[in-house]
Formats: C-alpha cells, structure tokens, sequence
C-alpha cells in the first residue's frame, strides 16, 4: 500500500507509548526510499540487545543511519526527492548535546532552519517528558525544559504532529 505522505510529520509520547511502531508504520505505508536515523547510543548489553532487535524488526528494506550529535549534517546528507526519513528520537539527541555541553540553541536553530529546505519527508519521534512533577535536581529540569522549546520549535513547522498514549494516536495537528 502506498499513501502520500506529510513533508514533516512529529510523533510525541512518553515511553514505550508504541510511538516508534506508529512512526515505522507510517513511513513503512508510503513506499518511499526509507531510512532510520537512531540518535541513541548502545550503552550497555540490553541496550545492545534492544537495538539489534530493532533493526530486526525493520528489515533489509531500511537503510540505518548512527548520529548522536550532527543531526543537521545527516539529514542533509540523506536528504532527496523520493526518500522518508524516521528520526528516533529527538530527546536522546538532547541527552548527548547536554553531555557534550553543545550550544542548545545554536543546534536548535539549525534544525529549524533546515525543515524548510529538506526535500525528503522527514517524520520526527520524540518522548513527552514534560507532564510529570518539576524534577529535583538542576539538569533534569534543563532537560525537560530543552526538549519543551525543541518540541515546539518542530510542532510549529510540522505538517502533522500526533499525541501517542497507550499505543493510540491523538491526532494535534494537520
Ligand atoms: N543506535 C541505534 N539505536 C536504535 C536503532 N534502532 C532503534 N534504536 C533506538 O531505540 C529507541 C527506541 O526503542 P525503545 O526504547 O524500545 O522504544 P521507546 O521509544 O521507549 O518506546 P515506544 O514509545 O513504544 O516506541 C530509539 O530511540 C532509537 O534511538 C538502531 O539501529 N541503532
């Protein structure tokens, strides 16, 4: 089955929310050049094991791509006419640009820039970390609020943004 799909499509949900597989279906659905950019790292065996399983699930039809960090450079590197690209997820890319101490809003604002130009359809996960109470301690709350001006700077240019709870999509905008 093929659909047309959105230019920019965002995913929010809290984990294991079933985002990923809504956000694979939908690129899947299309029929377009598929690729998968993981922002997450394997950082011990059952995340090593999770991966592999992942890229199991999805196949030899995806092409994988690595990025923690240079987000920007890797869409722009994939980016072409006739291609989808799933990026899973944004919160882990905040995670390492906060470890490496990166200018946040500089990163930010590349990638917005960079919505606009693309000429592949993009479909952005990311996980709604912003619902709980204030967190206790100084960087969990930088997080949180890092990750509330990313998601609304990428809900603004989106073309289709959903709400995943409990494997089901709540449709916000498009
Ligand atoms: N490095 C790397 N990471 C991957 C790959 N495939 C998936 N991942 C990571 O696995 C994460 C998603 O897996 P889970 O932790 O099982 O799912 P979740 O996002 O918590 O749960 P859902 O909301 O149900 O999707 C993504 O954020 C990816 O970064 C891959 O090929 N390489």
């Amino acid at each position: 089955m093929t659909a047309a799909p959105s230019n920019i499509v965002f995913i929010l949900g809290g984990a294991r929310s079933g985002k990923s597989r809504f956000a694979e279906d939908l690129v899947t659905a299309t029929g377009f050049d598929r690729h998968y950019v993981a922002t997450g790292r394997a950082w011990d065996e059952e995340m090593r094991a999770r991966i592999s399983q992942h890229q199991a699930d999805r196949g030899p039809s995806w092409t994988t791509h690595e990025e923690p960090f240079d987000l920007v450079g890797k869409l722009a590197a994939i980016d072409g006419e006739g291609c989808i690209v799933l990026i899973d997820c944004l919160t882990l890319w905040v995670t390492n640009l906060m470890i490496e101490d990166r200018d946040m809003a500089a990163e930010f604002a590349a990638l917005a820039d960079f919505l606009p130009k693309a000429k592949a359809r993009l479909v952005f996960v990311s996980n709604e970390v912003g619902l709980g109470i204030v967190p206790d301690n100084r960087m969990a709350r930088d997080f949180r609020d890092h990750a509330g001006r990313l998601h609304q700077s990428i809900a603004a240019k989106a073309t289709e943004v959903y709400f995943i709870a409990a494997g089901l999509p709540l449709k916000m905008k498009g």
